[in-house]
């Protein structure tokens, strides 16, 4: 089995893209004409909910796959649907896993270490239930917060070198907040650089057979000054960059956050993906974000190639 790092640059290589997208429905988001045509009078809401938050979703995957490496499910936007958005991020999961995506569940998950192992038990490891293990969402790698320290992402990195699995680590974050803690200073330096130190040290056992480390950070297309810093501590992690697009990160700035090889970014985009259609490229909305993930995907390779 690949570790997480090597997938992700088989995934590059083959698809010569970096671009992940980033699934992050809401039903009050999706075209009023798909709503139309599939809402069925005869169920109820939940029902409804379940198929329409599905099929459209099922449909972008479709349209985007060969543009993407891979998929990012943000969590909130399927637990605002309590469980029956759980039940269609599981199986939304397990369609992408079929058409061999990366996935990446962002949920941005902590804890002390024995509630922190459930959450890596659920996304990345396994569940012990009676006598069997159980894998329940086998994602390939997943977000977390470092609030909490090393015993809140020990749990993690242990299912990542157990598992093959990935670990993006919040180290410098897109929103504007970003700076109230992240750039304070502890001991001369940026938080936000004590918390890259870290990431490299966790990462140092589970390393590829490209060299790559399997845990990475999570650094926002918003902060190239940072994502300078972050890479010198980090020459041999994945960046995961969101915040491209609506959020003001720009494509030409990409190159501040590649290593030595040119290589080591993924990039995420969400919105102007799954909601191109908003921006009349086309008046199907599958035609639509096959578009933007096309010209992402291009611009993205100008802007770091
Ligand atoms: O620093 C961060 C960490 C995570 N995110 C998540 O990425 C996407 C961005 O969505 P866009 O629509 O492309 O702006 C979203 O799921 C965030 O929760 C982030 O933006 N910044």
């Amino acid at each position: 089995m690949l570790n997480f790092s090597d997938k992700l640059i088989e995934a590059i290589k083959k698809k010569d893209s970096v671009l992940i997208a980033g699934i992050d429905t809401t039903v009050e988001n999706i075209p009023d004409y798909f709503i139309r045509k599939y809402y069925d009078d005869e169920k109820n809401e939940i029902e409804n909910l379940k198929y329409i938050l599905y099929e459209y979703n099922r449909r972008i995957i479709d349209a985007i796959e060969e543009n993407v490496i891979g998929v990012k499910f943000q969590a909130a936007f399927f637990e605002q649907y309590s469980y029956y958005g759980i039940e269609v991020l599981h199986k939304l999961i397990q369609y992408a896993q079929s058409k061999k995506l990366i996935v990446i569940f962002d949920g941005k998950r902590n804890d002390i270490s024995s509630s922190a192992k459930g959450y890596s038990n659920a996304y990345i490891g396994e569940t012990a239930l009676f006598d069997k293990k159980i894998k329940f969402f086998d994602c390939d790698a997943m977000t977390v917060n470092p609030y909490l320290g090393e015993d809140g992402i020990k749990p993690f990195v242990e299912d990542c070198e157990r598992f093959k699995k990935g670990l993006f680590v919040l180290v410098k974050t897109s929103n504007p907040s970003s700076k109230d803690f992240q750039d304070l200073i502890v001991d001369g330096k940026y938080l936000f650089e004590k918390v890259a130190e870290k990431v490299h040290e966790w990462g140092a056992s589970c390393k590829g057979k490209h060299g790559y480390s399997d845990i990475g950070a999570v650094v926002g297309a918003t902060q190239p000054q940072a994502a300078k810093m972050i890479r010198s501590i980090l020459p041999d992690s994945f960046l995961l960059i969101p915040g491209i697009g609506v959020q003001g990160g720009k494509v030409e700035d990409l190159k501040y956050f590649l290593d030595k090889n040119k290589m080591g970014i993924i990039v995420n985009s969400s919105r102007d993906i799954i909601y191109a259609y908003k921006n009349h490229i086309h008046s199907d909305f599958e035609k639509s974000s096959f578009i933007a993930s096309k010209n992402f995907k291009e611009s993205i390779n100008s802007a770091i190639n």
